[in-house]
């Protein structure tokens, strides 16, 4: 399996596949490999979703402590851009951001840990995404920040004024410096 370090601690991972005449073969989660690759975490919920239309965007997204999560994402159809923001008090790299595009043929994976928001837009139509999170939903934890704070400045691959499709709670989330002061993990 190949890993990079693609800042902030988060890592982008390519598992190994084996191909033959059938398709291919993969071990997408080993506790000891990813343990090695520096990801020793106790897994404990699997969540997928499908976004129908390109431009979907679901996030920033995060659960406070004591329901933290770190996050294991990787896309099954389509593609995404996918975004981790450092969200950690006192981080030297408070409010930096960091992005993998994230597809079903590069069969790559991003692993972003506790204290980061996570969002993604998709590329494509039908777009199928599965990730491992290590503690279960929360409601009472869970927390948003908009998608666009202009402070985190996320350069989303969207047109000049394009909108994406997002929910309810996302369009209407808070900033990031609005809600500073209650970020524990
Ligand atoms: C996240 C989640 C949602 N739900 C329910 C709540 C709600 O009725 C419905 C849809 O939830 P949401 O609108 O929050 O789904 P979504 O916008 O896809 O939320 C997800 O976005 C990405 C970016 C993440 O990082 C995830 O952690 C998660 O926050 O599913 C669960 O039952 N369990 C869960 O773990």
């Amino acid at each position: 399996m190949e890993v990079r370090d693609v800042g902030l601690g988060v890592l982008e991972i390519i598992p190994r596949r084996f191909g033959d005449s059938r398709g291919f073969f993969s071990e997408t989660w080993q506790r000891e490999r990813f343990r090695q690759a520096g990801i020793n975490v106790d897994w404990m919920q699997d969540n997928q979703s499908f976004s129908a239309d390109v431009h979907v965007l679901r996030g920033l997204h995060f659960q406070l402590a004591p329901q933290a999560q770190d996050k294991l994402i990787r896309v099954l159809r389509g593609s995404v851009f996918d975004v981790a923001v450092d969200i950690r008090p006192g981080s030297s790299t408070f409010g930096k951001w960091v992005s993998c595009v994230l597809s079903a043929a590069t069969f790559n994976q991003f692993y972003i840990p506790k204290g980061f928001a996570h969002g993604f837009l998709t590329l494509t139509p039908e777009v199928e995404v599965l990730y491992k999170v290590s503690a279960p939903y929360a409601p009472e934890c869970d927390r948003a920040i908009a998608w666009n704070d202009p402070l985190i400045g996320i350069e989303w691959p969207l047109e000049k004024g394009a909108q994406p499709s997002l929910s309810a709670k996302d369009a209407a989330a808070p900033l990031l410096a609005d809600i500073a002061s209650s970020l524990a993990f």
